[in-house]
């Protein structure tokens, strides 16, 4: 989002980015799953690496730090500890998130959930040998899904700016639950789950020029899963980012 400036940053235009961000995640979805499982990715066969995606995730990890990526405060890495400084100048940043937001990073939990849960519902089993691709088709759909999370970041922000009242006395009780309570609206999270839902009926079918309608049948990613990923992860972390955010928010 990088709001130009803080006028153009209100619950609304944070909630635009989300959304916006739902069909990158959705087209990741789509292309990892074009391949099978392809367990020899994840499996350590070499003497000088861990896996094939550890080499993968952490060598490109690397580069993108040294291109900048992670100067933006919307992206986390997700091995911090390996990354070289960025060779190139800093860009100006909106000052939007207070300084605190740089210590909440989830991404070791979002890893575990992907490939203990999330992986085997989305891929089918087998081998096709595409073990490079299907790691890059990983990173790609990782850092998507990372990047919506840790966007609670932003939400939490906006949400303070709007009714810093509310939220003060919570956040010096250190209350987590009144803080989960108060940020939530279950309103927005369902019809969050319908619209990606849909989204992945939508991009996901077969066009055919043969047929007059779509095959609205056969989608490359089922929309049932998808609706799953929001509503037992993604929307639960991001929460978990908002109040981890807003416990620090007036260190
Ligand atoms: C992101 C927000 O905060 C919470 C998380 C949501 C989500 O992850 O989609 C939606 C509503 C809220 O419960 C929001 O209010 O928009």
């Amino acid at each position: 989002m990088a709001a130009d400036s803080n006028s153009e940053y209100t619950l609304d235009s944070v909630r635009k980015a989300l959304e916006r961000q739902e069909d990158t995640i959705i087209f990741n979805l789509i292309d990892r799953a074009k391949f099978p499982l392809n367990s020899h990715t994840y499996e350590q066969h070499y003497a000088t690496i861990a896996s094939i995606l550890n080499f993968l995730f952490r060598n490109t990890e690397a580069i993108q730090a040294k291109a900048g990526r992670y100067k933006s405060p919307e992206e986390n890495p997700f091995f911090p500890e390996y990354l070289p400084k960025s060779v190139v100048p800093d860009y100006p940043f909106s000052k939007i998130l207070h300084p605190g937001a740089a210590s909440v990073n989830i991404n070791k939990s979002i890893w575990a959930l992907y490939f203990q849960q999330l992986l085997p519902l989305l891929v089918a089993s087998g081998d096709d040998g595409n073990y490079a691709q299907t790691a890059a088709a990983d990173l790609s759909l990782l850092q998507a899904i990372s990047r919506r999370i840790h966007y609670g970041k932003f939400v939490a922000e906006a949400k303070f700016r709007e009714s810093p009242k509310d939220y003060e006395p919570l956040i010096c009780a250190q209350d987590k639950e009144g803080l989960m309570k108060l940020l939530t609206s279950e309103r927005v999270e369902e019809m969050v789950k319908k619209r990606v839902e849909k989204k992945a009926m939508v991009f996901g079918q077969s066009v055919s020029l043969e047929r007059d309608d779509d095959d609205k049948t056969n989608y490359k990613v089922n929309p049932s899963l998808v609706y799953r990923l929001y509503d037992k992860w993604v929307i639960p972390l991001t929460k978990e980012v908002e109040v981890q955010y807003l416990l620090r928010r007036l260190d």
